[in-house]
Order: C-alpha cells, then sequence, then structure tokens
C-alpha cells in the first residue's frame, strides 16, 4: 500500500493512501526496523504494511520511502562553525512550490527574510512565491521593486477578495507555507483549508504542542466548485520562522540571487564576493545599474552570516526575529 506522510509526532507517522477518498481515515504508522536511520518527514512517499485500515488504534509500518524529488533543509541557524548550526532539519520532502508569506505592512515586508527563502527554495529545487499578504493595508510597489530583476511569480491576498488567482497556483502541488509570526499565515490556512480547525485538531490529538513546535503538517486543499483535478497540498510549517542556511555552500547561495549571478563572470577565481574584496566584479556590475545594491547588500549579509560574523543590525530593537532583515524601503 502506497502512502503520503502528512503529519509527524514522537515516532507516529499520520499517512494517506494514495486515491483514498478525501474522507477516509487516515493511516497511523511506525518506521519499520528495515529502515536503518533513515529519516521520514512530512512529504515523503512510503510503503505501508500491516493494519492500513486507519481503525482506531491500528498501526501500520512504514517499510519503504520512495525517492525523493525535493528535500527542503533548514538549519538552526546559519553558522556551519557551530554544532547548532551544522543541526540540519529536512521540513518537508516532495515539496514543489515554496509559498513565502510576507505581510505588506503590519508587519513590514523583510526582504531579507524572503532572500533567505528564496536561496532554501533554489538550493532545494522548490519553486517560490511570494505571497504578498495585507495588500489592503500598502501596495506591493516597493517589494516588487526590489525584486524587478528576478520575475519572481507573486500573488496579492486582501482579507475582502477570493484566493482563486492563489487556488490555481496550488492546484496540483504540494506547497510548502513560511512566514514570520503575525503576517497572515494562519488566518491564510484557515481561509484556503475552512476545515484546517478539524485537521489541526487532529494533530494535537496525537500531541503537537507538548512536543516539537516545528513540525509540519499537510493539509489537503478543498475541491473548488466546478473544479476538476486535484486541488494540491499546503504544509503549514508552524515553527519554522527562519532559515539557518549553513547547510548551503557558498556558491549555492549565489543562486538565490539570480539576479547576481552574471555579474560574477568577471570575478577572479574563487572570489568570496564579499565587501572586502576588492576585485570582485558585482560591485561593478550594481554601479552599471545591472543589479539593485540592496540585493548585493542582502547577498553579502547572508554571506558573512554563514561565517559565524555577527550582523550589527541584529542588535536592533525592533527586530525581532531574523538578523540582517530590513525593511524594503528603498
Ligand atoms: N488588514 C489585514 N489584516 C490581516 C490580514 N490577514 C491577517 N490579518 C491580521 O493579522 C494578524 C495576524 O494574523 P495571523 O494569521 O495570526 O498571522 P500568522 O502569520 O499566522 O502569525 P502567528 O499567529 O504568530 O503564527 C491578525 O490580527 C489577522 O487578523 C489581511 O489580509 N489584512
Ligand atoms: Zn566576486
Amino acid at each position: 500500500m502506497d502512502g503520503f506522510v502528512i503529519a509527524v509526532d514522537r515516532g507516529r507517522y499520520t499517512c494517506v493512501r494514495d486515491g483514498a477518498d478525501p474522507d477516509a481515515p487516515t493511516v497511523t504508522a511506525m518506521r519499520a526496523r528495515e529502515l536503518g536511520r533513515k529519516s521520514v518527514v512530512v512529504g515523503d512517499r512510503v510503503g505501508l504494511v500491516g493494519d492500513v485500515s486507519g481503525a482506531d488504534g491500528a498501526l501500520a509500518r512504514i517499510v519503504r520511502i520512495a525517492d525523493r524529488r525535493s528535500v527542503l533543509r533548514r538549519t538552526a541557524d546559519d553558522d556551519e562553525t557551530t554544532a547548532e548550526g551544522r543541526l540540519e532539519r529536512v521540513v518537508v520532502a516532495n515539496a514543489d512550490q515554496l509559498v513565502i508569506v510576507s505581510a505588506l505592512a503590519d508587519p513590514p515586508p523583510r526582504t531579507g527574510f524572503v532572500d533567505r527563502c528564496l536561496v532554501a527554495a533554489y538550493d532545494a529545487d522548490i519553486e517560490p512565491l511570494l505571497c504578498l499578504t495585507k495588500a489592503d493595508l500598502a501596495g506591493p510597489e516597493q517589494v516588487l521593486d526590489y525584486y524587478a530583476e528576478l520575475e519572481l511569480p507573486y500573488v496579492l491576498i486582501r482579507p475582502d477578495a477570493d484566493l482563486a488567482a492563489l487556488r490555481a497556483l496550488l492546484a496540483g502541488r504540494v506547497s510548502v507555507l513560511v512566514g514570520h509570526s503575525g503576517v497572515g499565515k494562519s488566518t491564510l490556512v484557515n481561509r484556503l483549508v475552512p476545515e484546517a480547525d478539524r485537521a489541526v485538531g487532529v494533530v494535537s490529538a496525537i500531541g503537537r504542542g507538548r512536543h516539537t513546535s516545528t513540525s509540519a503538517v499537510a493539509l489537503r486543499l478543498p475541491a473548488g466548485p466546478g473544479a476538476d483535478g486535484d486541488p494540491g497540498w499546503i504544509v503549514d510549517t508552524p515553527g519554522v520562522r527562519s532559515f539557518g542556511l549553513a547547510h548551503v555552500s557558498a556558491d549555492s547561495l549565489l543562486h538565490g540571487f539570480p539576479d547576481l549571478v552574471e555579474g560574477t563572470v568577471d570575478c577572479p577565481p574563487n572570489c568570496p564576493h564579499t565587501a572586502d574584496e576588492a576585485d570582485c566584479a558585482l560591485d561593478a556590475w550594481v554601479a552599471a545599474g545591472r543589479a539593485d545594491g540592496r540585493r548585493l547588500a542582502s547577498y553579502r549579509r547572508l554571506l558573512a552570516s554563514r561565517a559565524g560574523e555577527p550582523d550589527p543590525r541584529a542588535a536592533e530593537p525592533d527586530r525581532t526575529g531574523e538578523p540582517g532583515d530590513p525593511p524594503a524601503r528603498g
């Protein structure tokens, strides 16, 4: 029996069977010994044996994990020189899309956080989608201007408008939602999946909150009226407030900045692209107007952060989560 892992809690995996009716009971499973040390995460496609009835108290076993199409990772922090920084976690397997939820106001957009998510998305080979909430409070011009060179797909979310544009982008795919506290991610999840309360209830019944607050949960999107085909899945990541990037090499970090990549062709061999590297061609690239200087500054902040250098702006009082995360001001 093949299935899809939708929640993980203390050695128990909640799975849905492939092809099962959306209302069919979920299957609770444990890992079979033959899996060895391989981890099973939300989004994994697994082979199940044993009692797959989903009845109360039934316990199936996961005997196989399918090859992963993508692996979204994070580390606890950026610093590859510390044990905590090297502690790498797989957030979600087999995601197709990373939906970066950012408010346009209250709290103001944090392009540093978005840039960091873009690095994680490109590193994982997952398509990014910028989801700009609270569009009733502020316009998207500044944020879109910052990403002008990227052709980054985006949607605007306002409380009084339907979510058709977003639903169309979610259809048929597994999309991971990430965002800072207060950006309206929970509000959005509840609007997308009105039964999310029920789903959340199921998860809390197996102990969410007592265990790890960072565990991800996959929620099936409801079929729209008259819609055929698969409406898709969203994966909510309640505890993921930032993406430590210690697992991303300095080279891969650059792939999160496609607007800068071409600017490095004139760099000397093995150029670290840091601000103190006098011959780095990126400064000239920006000076020539080929990319936004704020993007170069953001890239270099991430480079410095990976090397364990403290960000001088992290100490500013109005910054609550993300070191070195400027609002998108011009
Ligand atoms: N004006 C406006 N307010 C919104 C919108 N979406 C959410 N809010 C409000 O923003 C606040 C935060 O929303 P949440 O959905 O709790 O945000 P969150 O990102 O889930 O944050 P946590 O609850 O900390 O995880 C709430 O007071 C919402 O009512 C929106 O589109 N426009
Ligand atoms: Zn360089």
